[in-house]
């Protein structure tokens, strides 16, 4: 069997824990799992008990994160790091291009060179904040054709938000073992360790990599006490451990830190926890399931309703980086103009398509391309949706042929030179608003 059909056969069926943000515990081998206390003089199995945390141990306890992870070595036994290249990989701060006002639009990143992994095919478009200040964010795009093999990664400048949209993976984690398919996404403690494989020829996407607080689900405030992202469709792995060791089994560990990535072999894999609980761990989420609300009066409600996870900063309701959904709905709104409207907006945009089309755009924005509006840079429809959705007849309309989403930024996202400068940059977005009529009559 090749390595793709073993991988396809193991993310097959996979077992998952429901729930966003609950203390959720697992075991791979029964009895592995300590009970009644967390640091036993001897932990079952011959384990050692090691501590993960995703905050500070004296934040308050709605957002203390972390997790008691039981494995067959600890993670302190390692060989030093060396400094390795960082590839198309960068971070914040974003310092070595000019802040651009203008509206950008990129097509798909080309074809990688063959044996190219998730990590190898990682590339940075750009971002905001300071990653050694746990602030901000970065925007990053994958293409890869091939699973890392005897490689796992880590990072400790973020979470990773992968929203594939081509090709599904197989994502090991410490914390066990994760199915993403394109309308799924995959979330990834900061610090927790993964390997990618792939169950496609290929596979591409987009990755947030959140170096603020850690996404939760948004406040629902009048909505009630359901709907947007319902929390039990989020799902957890259960432990799964790889006991791979000695002389033939060397694995290496890439660790991203303060913007650079770090190498070392170990003589086993990091995979091999047995057991864990906690609330840091790893989440996948099916777009699909969005319980999308909107408008039955009138108008075109602000896209804030249809957050899926936001990271909030000290500023209530002013997020670092909120991701937003934009799933199949119906529209309704009597005297409407009902794509998304003409805006500046102080927060900054970025935008992917996973698949189909977007309604404020007839052309141009693709599967795998995306779009940067900064803050207050003007835009909303292009002439042609303007055009068709001033004119059409309003009766109630489903909207089920694409699946887009945004990252949303309190912050202006600087690009990193390779972005600025890709030839995938379309050179002649702003045209998409030329020959918009004047239509004034006074
Ligand atoms: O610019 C965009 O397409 C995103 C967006 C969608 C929407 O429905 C309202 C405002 C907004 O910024
Ligand atoms: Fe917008």
């Amino acid at each position: 069997m090749s390595g793709t059909e073993q991988a396809r056969k193991t993310a097959e069926g996979l077992d998952y824990l429901s729930g966003f943000g609950n203390e959720h515990s697992s075991e791979a081998v029964p009895g592995a799992l300590p009970h009644g206390r967390n640091s036993p003089q001897r932990a079952p199995l011959g384990l050692y008990a090691e501590q993960l945390s995703g905050s500070a141990f004296t934040e308050p306890r709605a957002h203390n994160r972390r997790s008691w992870l039981y494995r067959i070595r600890p993670s302190a036994a390692h060989p030093a790091f060396t400094r390795t290249d960082n590839g198309a990989i960068r971070t914040a701060p974003f310092t070595d291009a000019v802040p651009d006002p203008n509206r950008l639009r990129w097509n798909p990143l080309p074809q990688p060179a063959p044996g190219t992994d998730f990590l190898a095919g990682l590339w940075t478009l750009g971002g905001n904040g300071d990653a050694a200040q746990r602030t901000g964010m970065a925007v990053h795009l994958y293409h890869a054709n091939s699973s890392m093999e005897r490689r796992v990664f880590s990072d400790a400048d973020g979470e990773l938000l992968v929203v594939p949209e081509l090709g599904a993976l197989l994502i090991r984690t410490e914390l066990g073992l994760l199915h993403a398919a394109p309308g799924e996404v995959a979330l990834i403690p900061r610090g927790v360790r993964f390997r990618v494989e792939l169950l496609d020829e290929s596979a591409r996407g987009y990755v947030c990599e959140n170096y603020g607080a850690p996404f939760q689900l948004p406040d629902l405030g009048p909505i009630g006490a359901n709907g947007l992202a319902n929390a039990r469709d989020f799902r957890a792995p259960v432990a799964a451990y790889e006991d791979i060791d000695g002389p033939g089994g060397e694995v290496e560990v890439v660790n991203k830190f303060c913007g650079n990535l770090w190498t070392a072999t170990y003589d086993h894999s990091p995979l091999d926890v047995v057991a864990w609980h906690g609330n840091h761990v790893p989440y996948v989420y099916d777009l699909r399931r969005f319980n999308v609300l909107g408008s039955i009066s009138y108008d075109h409600p602000d896209p804030s309703i249809f957050t899926v996870l936001t990271s909030p900063s000290d500023t209530p309701g002013l997020a670092g980086v909120d991701f937003v959904v934009f799933a199949p709905r119906w529209l309704v709104g009597e005297d409407t103009f009902r794509p998304p409207y003409f805006h500046r907006n102080v927060m900054s945009e970025y935008m992917g398509l996973i698949e189909g089309a977007y309604d404020a755009k007839a052309e141009g924005f693709v599967p795998g391309g995306g779009s940067l509006h900064n803050m207050m840079s003007a835009h909303g429809p292009d002439r042609e949706t303007f055009e068709r959705a001033s004119a059409a007849e309003l009766k109630p309309q489903k909207i089920d042929d694409g699946l887009a989403f945004m990252f949303e930024t309190r912050w202006p996202v600087a690009l990193a030179p390779q972005a600025a400068e890709a030839d995938h940059l379309q050179t002649r977005y702003d045209d998409v608003w030329q020959g918009l009529q004047r239509h004034f009559r006074s």
